[in-house]
């Protein structure tokens, strides 16, 4: 069943890719029976290439391998390195190539994050196998197991059943997936659901936040690195501020990929600083990851709750109520806090012109863009 909670989960948070890439490396290593791999981002490199190698290592070990990609987020993956996949028997596919074929479809990207291990575990967060995610990016990921790691996989067989989805060039290679395996619930596991979204046309994620913002009780804490929020989700912000609520943000500072984006999402700090919300800017490095806690509810996945991903993308977050994985995502906000400057009110109230310059254009721009159907 779609979005449905399940009991039973274990969820480990793996903040860091000093974390979550030996786990993941481990996982596959482990993996008796078939891994499946949904991405947003693959580029030729030294990631890649450690990817490549454990994804072909396990195939050799009689694992079927399944490599899901974006057809635009994997544009930077040679042509070496996609024969060096298929050559050694790893199914490759791609969502929706660019083509020649209406705008629409083209911004239309499968920017979920998924990996599932035999049926029995699932890793999701906001990694992509690009070199950066290796040290120049801060990104987080969660460890999955139990019941709703069936969810996980659903997700990723039916994208590569789709009728968006290409194979490989040796398309021979690109058969049909490996027979299902059921996951064991855990005693005293945790409730958890596996939240997807289609762009414009299914926003059960967006409609998750705005739900948890209005009914946040004590705390609602949320990071991302576009920060380009519609209408709806900051009015709710400023609600749940004026209530009371302790509402924070923790976003990227001037290290950023897209500093056109942080700009246009700038426009917005007056109103939500004048409103009570707290905003933090992360220093040491560029923060590309996504995860929001309400409490004792917890998103973790490859949503950046913008408006441009909430229009177009595909998208997917576990969401979760545990006590022990809302502390460990609460220490995680509370030491990134701690590595971030904090905005202050009165301060930007009297930014200069040319910041507020900056905003204005790049606000133009995401008016413009946000047009386009
Ligand atoms: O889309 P994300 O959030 O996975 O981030 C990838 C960036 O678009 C790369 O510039």
């Amino acid at each position: 069943m779609q979005n449905a909670w399940r009991e039973g989960n274990r969820f480990t948070l793996l903040p860091e890719a000093s974390c979550f890439l030996p786990a993941m490396f481990e996982a596959v290593n482990a993996a008796r029976h078939y891994v499946l791999v949904e991405l947003y981002l693959m580029e030729s490199g030294r990631l890649a290439d450690q990817v490549i190698d454990v994804l072909s290592n396990a195939v050799q070990r009689g694992v079927c391998v399944c490599l899901l990609l974006d057809g635009y987020g994997s544009m930077k993956l040679t042509n070496g390195d996609r024969q060096r996949l298929e050559q050694s028997g790893v199914q490759l596919r791609f969502f929706n190539p660019i083509g020649f074929h209406s705008l629409a479809l083209n911004l239309s990207r499968d920017h979920r994050k998924i990996v599932v291990i035999d049926g029995e575990q699932a890793f999701t967060g906001g990694f992509g196998a690009v070199d950066e995610f290796l040290n120049a990016w801060y990104e987080i990921a969660l460890r999955i197991d139990g019941p709703v790691v069936t969810d996980w996989e659903q997700l990723f067989r039916r994208l590569w059943n789709s009728r968006l989805t290409r194979a490989g060039k040796e398309g021979a290679n690109a058969g049909s997936l490996p027979e299902r395996r059921e996951p064991q619930a855990h005693p005293n596991g945790m409730p958890g659901r596996a939240m997807s979204a289609r762009g414009y046309r299914y926003q059960a994620i967006r409609h998750s936040l705005h739900d948890r913002v209005n009914r946040a009780e004590t705390r609602l804490w949320l990071c991302t690195p576009y920060f380009v929020p519609t209408f709806a989700l900051r009015r709710r912000l400023v609600r749940a501020a004026r209530r009371g609520i302790d509402v924070r943000l923790l976003l990227p500072g001037a290290k950023h990929d897209h500093p056109g984006v942080r700009f246009a999402g700038q426009r917005f700090y007056q109103s939500l600083l004048k409103a009570g919300v707290r905003i933090f800017e992360f220093q040491p490095t560029f923060i590309h990851a996504k995860f929001v806690l309400a409490d004792e509810w917890v998103s973790i996945g490859s949503c950046n709750f913008d408006h441009w991903n909430l229009h177009w993308n595909l998208e997917a977050n576990q969401e979760a109520i545990d006590p022990q994985l809302a502390a460990d995502v609460r220490q995680l906000f509370e030491r990134n806090f701690a590595a971030s400057q904090e905005v202050d009110a009165a301060a930007w109230a009297e930014r200069p012109w040319g910041q507020r310059a900056r905003e204005w254009v790049y606000g133009l721009m995401d008016g413009i863009i946000m047009r386009l159907k």
